[in-house]
């Protein structure tokens, strides 16, 4: 089959899959008011690869089929810089505010499919089997993958799959004649109502004893028992020219509850050990393969955020010290961000069994640090903005020929700048910053990789293993 279009993927959605959404089935979530937005933007990426097919597409060896470059085990550095350009493609078309646009998981399975070094350890053979035939089978058929690999919060005091007598935790039930039944709810699958399938894979480290919670696995988002509970709609029904973000890039996040769910053998990559699923995320190069895609989506995204701070600046002639020093601090951000991934990507190296990824330091460095950048961003372009973010009349006031001439008066810029263009401007910037979306999007930065406490923690004890401390013993010496 291979790459697909925009109507294609849109008639993959329609299926039986459970979503639920403000206290409704959707029925289609390709045509619902909250979701039909998103929806469209996604089947623009698919439609986006056949208008550029030179930047996006490739010929996959093996099959002859044309295929997203994303789907692709990086062999090579060259590899790597293909990939990036058509990550930075798709960063661009959506202002870095889709994180998991599919080339996340595109990325994220390319990169364990080229590790069967890590995942056959211990004997899982047939499961590492499954994983490279289930890689091929999402690259010719071009799907949409969602992940969820945290737990349900329930009680810090005790371990995760203690919780609710054990049972909250994704685990087995059952072994059947077909694959297996898994029951549990794992948090929070962005894209959820948008992908055709879910995988599921290690988040945090099991304990001995936890065998029957060590399973991952991927199945149709359709299968009978899997239930979708979406948050809040952020989505606005508003013109894009009243919600130019929120109309379009509301890329939903769900809770996802496995109600005794049947998983294929096929589709079973890993069922029971719990040192090779403990193994397989800091083994396998993950960091390194999918913050190639995070930091190319930040990179885009505070370069937006650059722009979009320096024309709203412009907008009102604020010169003050104070406005330029905030939109310096936002542009260090951004050089850091792009500097790190070059340092990244000039570091790329064969990590095992023929794959490439980039180096990983500047990567964990970034980790816990841009959760920390993008809510200084987004507070930079409130006391930029004050209340010039809210005294935005809708399009529908800009044309009303009762009020046009007061507003042409009262709400132009600076240097002549037209009413229009200034109301653009900020609720543009309001929803960047300041809607629902704007707020999902503040958390999603916080968390979105996991919690910067944890990977600070990490970083300092990955650092400490490496070094030999030889500036301190020289001169103690
Ligand atoms: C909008 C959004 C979308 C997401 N999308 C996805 C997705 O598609 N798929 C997916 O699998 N996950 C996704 N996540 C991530 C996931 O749901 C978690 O939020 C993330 O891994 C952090 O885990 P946690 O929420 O349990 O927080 P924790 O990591 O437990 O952190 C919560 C708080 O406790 C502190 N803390 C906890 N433990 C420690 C520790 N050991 N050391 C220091 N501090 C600690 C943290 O600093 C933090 O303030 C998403 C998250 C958000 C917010």
């Amino acid at each position: 089959m291979g790459a697909r279009t925009g109507t294609e993927f849109l008639k993959g959605l329609m299926d039986d899959r459970e979503v639920w959404l403000d206290g409704e089935r959707v029925a289609d979530v390709t045509t619902h008011p909250r979701t039909a937005g998103a929806a469209r933007t996604l089947a623009g990426l698919f439609d986006l690869q056949h208008e550029r097919p030179d930047r996006y597409l490739t010929v996959d060896p093996d099959s002859g089929e044309t295929v997203a470059v994303t789907h692709l085990v990086p062999r090579s550095a060259a590899d790597l810089a293909r990939r990036h350009d058509a990550i930075a493609g798709i960063a661009r078309r959506t202002l870095g505010l889709m994180g998991r646009s599919p080339d996340y998981l595109n990325v994220t399975l390319a990169g364990f499919a080229g590790r069967p070094d890590v995942w056959s350890r211990g004997g899982n053979d047939q499961g590492t089997a499954n994983l490279i035939a289930y890689h091929r089978h999402v690259m010719c058929h071009d799907l949409a993958l969602t992940h969820a690999i945290v737990n349900p919060t329930v009680d810090r005091s005790m371990p995760e799959t203690a919780a609710g007598g054990g049972d909250i935790v994704v685990h087995k039930v059952a072994d059947t004649a077909e694959g297996m039944v898994v029951r549990g709810a794992r948090a929070l699958a962005t894209l959820a109502p948008f992908a055709d399938e879910i995988f599921v894979y290690p988040g945090y480290p099991l304990t001995e004893g936890d065998e029957r919670y060590a399973v991952v696995f991927a199945i149709p988002m359709s299968t009978p028992g899997l239930r979708v509970l979406c948050r809040d709609s952020y989505s606005s029904s508003a013109p894009a020219a009243d919600a130019p973000l929120s109309s379009r890039f509301d890329e939903q996040d769900a809770v996802i509850i496995f109600d005794d769910v049947e998983v294929p053998r096929h589709r079973v990559f890993l069922d029971g050990d719990v040192d090779l699923y403990n193994r397989v995320m800091q083994r396998s190069g993950w960091t390194a393969n999918v913050m190639q895609q995070t930091t190319i989506r930040a990179v885009s995204k505070l370069q937006f955020a650059w722009e979009l701070a320096t024309r709203m600046a412009e907008a009102v002639n604020n010169t003050s010290p104070a406005a330029i020093e905030m939109l310096g601090e936002i542009w260090t951000y951004l050089e850091l961000t792009r500097s790190a991934l070059t340092a990244a990507e000039a570091g790329a190296h064969e990590w095992g069994a023929g794959t490439w990824f980039c180096a990983e330091p500047p990567f964990a460095a970034l980790r816990p640090t841009l959760p920390r950048w993008f809510p200084r961003v987004t507070e930079i372009i409130k006391l930029l903005g004050s209340h010039s973010l809210l005294a935005t009349p809708t399009r529908a006031e800009l044309d009303d020929p009762r009020l046009r001439p007061l507003l042409e008066r009262y709400y132009q810029g600076a240097n002549g700048m037209p009413a229009g263009e200034r109301a653009a401007l900020f609720r543009l910037a309001w929803d960047f910053v300041g809607t629902g979306l704007a707020g999902r999007s503040d958390l999603y930065e916080r968390f979105y990789l996991g919690s910067p406490g944890r990977f600070l923690q990490l970083a300092q004890r990955q650092a400490a293993r490496g070094a030999d401390f030889g500036l301190v013993d020289s001169i103690l010496a």
